[in-house]
């Protein structure tokens, strides 16, 4: 579904990324690690296009990056950021309606019946009751929930998620990587997704991508990334890795001090 080869990065003298290749399968959830100012949101601006890479090659479905118009590409993936939406005086159905934009002439008009999809995002992330309110008057995690919206009606193949669930609380934070992770299942989706949270990366995640100043230092499954010395070599801080009572996966645990002086 997305092939990443020999990608690097530039600005003026300075290597943000370099030579960074993966490729993820269709349906698979893929996250991206890395510490702050690792290249983890420059490698995914790339992808959707947003960013031109310095040298390498993106390709989605097998076409190169380059050779999708704008409209095309947008039928082809989504992204979903930290804080997607701003508080602006539009409805939230109205919002979720935008996400049609890449099927609509240049009257605004859709051939499909598209009142059908939006009704349908709407039932299934429980906005039926907020549609008509104003965006400016929703919390800052049901706002996260319209951008969701938004991004479904989009319909695309490949969703990329930045941080998507930084200013949330756990509550919040499950249920955004929830109604993600059902989608992925029910559509076949495949998702690409910067994350902070290891723990979180861990139960959500097929792969892992490791970044560090601008290299891929691994690339593997929660198990093969979840490493205590991976974690102190990148991270400069040592944590304790836990199973996971349910999931069986890996999780840290953090401990005080460590990250100085060692
Ligand atoms: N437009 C730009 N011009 C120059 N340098 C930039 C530009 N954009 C990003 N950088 C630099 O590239 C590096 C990587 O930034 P990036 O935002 O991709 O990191 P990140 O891993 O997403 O960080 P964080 O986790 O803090 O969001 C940083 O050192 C940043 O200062």
């Amino acid at each position: 579904m997305l092939q990443v080869e020999h990608l690097s990065k530039s600005y003026d003298e300075a290597n943000i990324l370099a030579d960074i290749g993966f490729s993820v399968r269709r349906g698979e959830f893929f996250g991206i690690l890395g510490p702050n100012g690792s290249g983890k949101s420059t490698l995914l601006k790339m992808i959707s296009g947003v960013e031109k890479m310095s040298s390498g090659q993106i390709r989605i479905d097998g076409k190169d990056l380059g050779d999708y118009s704008r409209k095309e590409l947008s039928r082809s993936l989504a992204v979903l950021q930290q804080e997607s939406l701003p508080s602006v005086n539009f409805t939230v159905k109205e919002v979720v309606e935008m996400g049609r934009y890449p099927y609509q002439n240049w009257l605004g008009e859709e051939k499909g019946d598209h009142e059908a999809i939006i009704n349908s995002i709407l039932n299934k992330l429980k906005l039926v009751e907020l549609q008509d309110r104003s965006l400016q008057y929703l919390s800052g995690g049901e706002r996260q929930r319209v951008a969701l919206g938004k991004v479904m009606a989009q319909q695309p193949k490949l969703l990329l998620l930045d941080e998507p669930t930084t200013y949330l609380d756990i509550g919040y934070q499950i249920q955004i990587m929830d109604l993600v992770k059902a989608w992925q299942n029910e559509e076949r989706l495949t998702v690409v997704a910067v994350l902070h949270d290891l723990n979180l990366a861990s139960i959500y995640c097929d792969r892992l991508l490791m970044i560090h100043k601008g290299e891929a230092v691994c690339l593997g499954t929660p198990e093969e990334i979840m490493r205590s010395e991976l974690i102190k070599q990148v991270y400069g801080t040592t944590p304790i890795v836990v199973e996971h009572p349910i999931h069986k996966l890996p999780q840290i645990m953090l401990q005080q001090g460590g990250t100085f002086g060692e």
